[in-house]
């Protein structure tokens, strides 16, 4: 096992990009989507149940693993790997977005942020420093720099003055990670929806050197033509030879719309939350398993999805057990949702290579117009 990280460009069709990263803990194939596993678990799955789905690696979150059961106790018991039973890589974001979307009573200056615990209130400070030594010690093979995502909607200087204290501590985040071999450092572009603050941002993180790119600061309320919009620009101001990941995206045609326009990597808790409340993807579109509708109806979800719960169960059951509130549906439809998450990126990453990505687009968009969910 070579100790390197590495990303292949295999194919180009228009913008978007098809490839495979290549670590010491295997390969991810992009266009990737990376089911979230926040508390180092992906919520009702078993981690070979999320292997099966497709997936080649995993989002962990620092901000929940400092707090518990701590990145310390989970070093001591062998990495974050091991603790959860994963060996595919591994991804870790740094912890800022969540502080500021989830702690209450913190402080943000130049040297990072002091805040209170969700959990039992107490003092944490997060900093590119403590970041990387957080994510050092659970392991993970793709490390975030430690960032600051402003709030929408902001007005210019206020996005400037964030993006450029990002910049900054994405300086500091490379320092702190030193040499590690095998593993990498994501840099994290930012500047809201401004092109030129984006480009700005883009040219102080290519000085820096990563090795691989982030597209952070959306899916966060801006909508779908806001974000589409950035995107028009933002992955093409990024290096062309290294990863380019969309974070915290995002439905179905968010993540089309985000490979059509070079994005190689995407995270979202939708397929794996929406699981948990009835909410089911097909490629017909969304069917709601509570809605009375389905009590009686024997058919599979989708008669074409290679998942237990369509090989296997009668959308009446599915209904039964959600109506029911058993645990057995949330391990069900959060099955079938990542499949079918992991389906699509099959199918983007296939046609990418056939050069028929146009094709492939204009029939996922048909399929949802169909109708008969
Ligand atoms: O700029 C960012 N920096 C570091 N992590 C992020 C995570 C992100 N997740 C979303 N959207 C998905 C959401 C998850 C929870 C609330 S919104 N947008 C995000 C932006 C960033």
């Amino acid at each position: 096992m070579k100790n390197t990280f590495s990303f292949e460009l295999q194919k180009t069709d228009g913008a978007a990009r098809t490839g495979v990263i290549r670590t010491p803990r295997g390969e991810v194939r992009t266009p990737a989507f990376m089911p979230v596993g926040t508390a180092a678990t992906v919520k009702a799955m078993m981690p070979e149940s999320v292997a099966e789905t497709g997936a080649d690696i995993l989002l962990g979150n620092t901000y929940h693993l400092m707090l518990r059961p701590t990145a310390e106790r989970i070093d001591r018991l062998g990495g974050l790997h091991r603790f959860m039973n994963w060996d595919r890589p591994i991804l870790t974001d740094s912890g800022g977005f969540q502080v500021m979307s989830l702690s209450g009573l913190r402080k943000l200056t130049e040297d990072g942020v002091t805040f209170k615990s969700h959990i039992d209130g107490s003092k944490h400070v997060l900093s590119p420093e403590t970041s990387m030594e957080i994510q050092r010690l659970l392991g993970s093979d793709i490390v975030m720099c430690f960032d600051e995502c402003p709030a929408l909607p902001a007005d210019k200087s206020r996005i400037a003055d964030s993006m450029r204290l990002s910049m900054r501590w994405a300086d500091r985040s490379r320092a702190a990670f030193g040499d590690r071999p095998g593993h990498a450092l994501f840099g994290i572009q930012q500047g809201g929806l401004e092109e030129d603050l984006r480009a700005e941002s883009a040219e102080a993180l290519q000085q820096i050197g990563f090795e691989g790119y982030a597209v952070g600061g959306l899916a966060v309320g801006e909508g779908q033509e806001a974000m589409f919009g950035c995107l028009d620009f933002a992955p093409g101001q990024l290096p062309v030879d290294k990863p380019r990941y969309l974070m915290g995206v995002g439905k179905p045609d968010d993540i089309v719309g985000a490979v059509k326009r070079g994005i190689d990597m995407m995270d979202c808790v939708l397929p794996s939350r929406s699981g948990r409340t009835g909410q089911v993807f097909t490629r017909h579109g969304v069917v709601n398993i509570k809605n009375a509708r389905h009590a009686d109806d024997p058919r599979p979800l989708d008669d074409t999805c290679r998942c237990p719960a369509c090989r296997n169960y009668s959308r009446a059951y599915l209904h039964h057990v959600f109506r029911s509130q058993e645990m057995i549906s949330g391990m069900l439809l959060t099955w079938h949702n990542l499949t079918y998450f992991q389906d699509i990126m099959q199918g983007m990453r296939a046609a990418i290579a056939a050069g028929t990505f146009d094709a492939w687009e204009a029939d996922f968009h048909a399929g949802r117009a169909a109708g008969d969910i």
